[in-house]
């Protein structure tokens, strides 16, 4: 079991030993305390602008499967809420548990919910993602929580896809999505300063953490269990429990951007 994961031998409590970056002063996830988060009416609202055309495709990376998107033109952006500039959109992808009791990375009063998206943006004022990932302003991550509920029409499409990558190193064609219709109604947000949740646990991220969750059903997160973190010919191991605890806050001020 070379490499990173989530497995007793090279899960998150095995990381700081390749990446030291792991015991870092601004490490994510973090557990969200509402209460002790501290409203701030200098927050802007977040402006999200996606481009469909800009889907490239669907990717199974072994630790979670990623929708990438080209991203050498201001097509698909974030601007606004806390950050400052241009970010634009490289991929997003999804967090989530072997159960409907676990799986998200970030908690809500140490609630854990079955599942968490990221919608990973990088700053433009560095001239490429890799050198923006290395940045404490290079990258900028919204987070929405997924809780059990309704079947989620707006996730059909990327569930259809995943019979067509589910082992390791798979990928497929993936076009026309707008990741927009992930969102919840409310933009409202939490953010704090943090890091990559995975390996290379880089210090890079502005997080911008929805409150409002959006629904998915019990069959469609069966979806996501039958995907494996294993590639082609490789003993099968199903792809759950793929999320980073919570990690401490060291200090870190939690805004919100709602009263
Ligand atoms: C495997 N790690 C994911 C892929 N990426 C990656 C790949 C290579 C290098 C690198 O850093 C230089 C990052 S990524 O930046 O798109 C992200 S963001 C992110 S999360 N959970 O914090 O939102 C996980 C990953
Ligand atoms: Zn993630």
């Amino acid at each position: 079991s070379h490499g990173w994961g989530y497995e007793p031998t090279n899960g998150p409590d095995t990381w700081a030993a390749d990446f030291p970056l792991a015991n870092g002063p601004r490490q994510s996830p973090i557990n969200i305390i509402p209460k002790e988060a501290h409203y701030d009416p200098s927050l802007k609202a977040l402006k999200i602008r996606y481009d469909p055309s800009n889907t490239k495709g669907i990717l199974n990376n072994g630790h979670s499967f990623q929708v990438d998107f080209v991203d050498d033109t201001d097509s698909s952006t974030l601007t606004g809420g806390p950050i400052s500039g241009v970010y634009r959109l490289k991929q997003f992808h999804f967090h989530w548990g072997g159960s409907d009791n676990r799986g998200s990375e970030h908690t809500l009063n140490g609630i854990k919910f079955p599942c968490e998206l990221h919608l990973v943006h990088w700053n433009t004022k560095y001239p490429s993602f890799g050198e923006a990932a290395e940045k404490p302003d290079g990258l900028a991550v919204v987070g929405v929580f997924l809780k059990i509920g309704a079947a989620n029409p707006r996730l059909q499409k990327v569930l259809d896809a995943l019979d067509a990558i589910k082992t390791k190193g798979k990928q497929t064609t993936f076009a026309n999505f707008d990741p927009k219709t992930l969102l919840p109604g409310s933009l409202d947000y939490w953010t704090y300063e943090g890091s990559l949740t995975t390996p290379p646990l880089l210090e890079s991220v502005t997080w911008i953490v929805l409150k409002e969750p959006i629904s998915i059903s019990p069959a469609q997160m069966a979806k996501f269990r039958s995907l494996l973190f294993t590639g082609d010919g490789e003993a099968p191991c199903y792809m759950v429990d793929n999320y980073r605890p919570p990690q401490p806050l060291k200090g870190r001020l939690v805004r919100a951007s709602f009263k």
